[in-house]
């Protein structure tokens, strides 16, 4: 199953990049025995006079045909990282070949593009910035990929 970040922005060379990069590596190397392929990242452009409406008829272009969307969102769905390992695994096993991870920009995802998201997924209520998202989603598909391998990285 392949999966895929389609943000809002372009991430600029600093500590952010570094990590993202350092988990998307981690990522890869654990879940290829997993049946996940690397996350790839989609970035569209931030489009600061169009707003939320404009940014989300680029990242609907960017989302893969027949993808599964997964919205990042404060209000959506709050899950543990064995629950969201579970997740990973059921779409997995249930045939999906596309995951879509969709994170808006500083104003957030159009509500018509989150109206199309299969599963809203919420990093608690508080609002992140929307580069630190991108790189605790990252950490969380490692930390699910070590899950489902059994490894000792997650304790709960
Ligand atoms: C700066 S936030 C925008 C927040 C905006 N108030 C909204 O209505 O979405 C940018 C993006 O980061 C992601 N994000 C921020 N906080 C989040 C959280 N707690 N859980 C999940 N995603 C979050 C979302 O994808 C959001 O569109």
């Amino acid at each position: 199953m392949r999966l895929h970040i389609c943000a809002v922005g372009r991430m600029r060379t600093g500590p952010e990049r570094d990590l993202f990069d350092d988990y998307v590596l981690r990522a890869g190397r654990t879940g290829r025995a997993l049946g996940l392929d690397p996350v790839t990242l989609q970035e569209v452009e931030d489009k600061k006079s169009g707003g939320p409406a404009a940014e989300a008829a680029l990242l609907e272009r960017a989302l893969p045909q027949g993808a599964l969307r997964i919205a990042l969102d404060e209000r959506g769905r709050l899950l543990s990282s064995p629950e969201f390992a579970q997740k990973i695994a059921g779409w997995r096993d249930a045939g999906r070949q596309d995951l879509a991870f969709v994170i808006g920009g500083a104003d957030g995802i159009a509500p018509d593009l989150r109206g199309t998201a299969d599963f809203s997924l919420s990093f608690g209520r508080m609002v992140w910035p929307h580069m630190l998202v991108r790189v605790m989603l990252a950490e969380q598909i490692y930390r699910a990929a070590t899950i489902l391998a059994g490894g000792p990285y997650h304790r709960s």
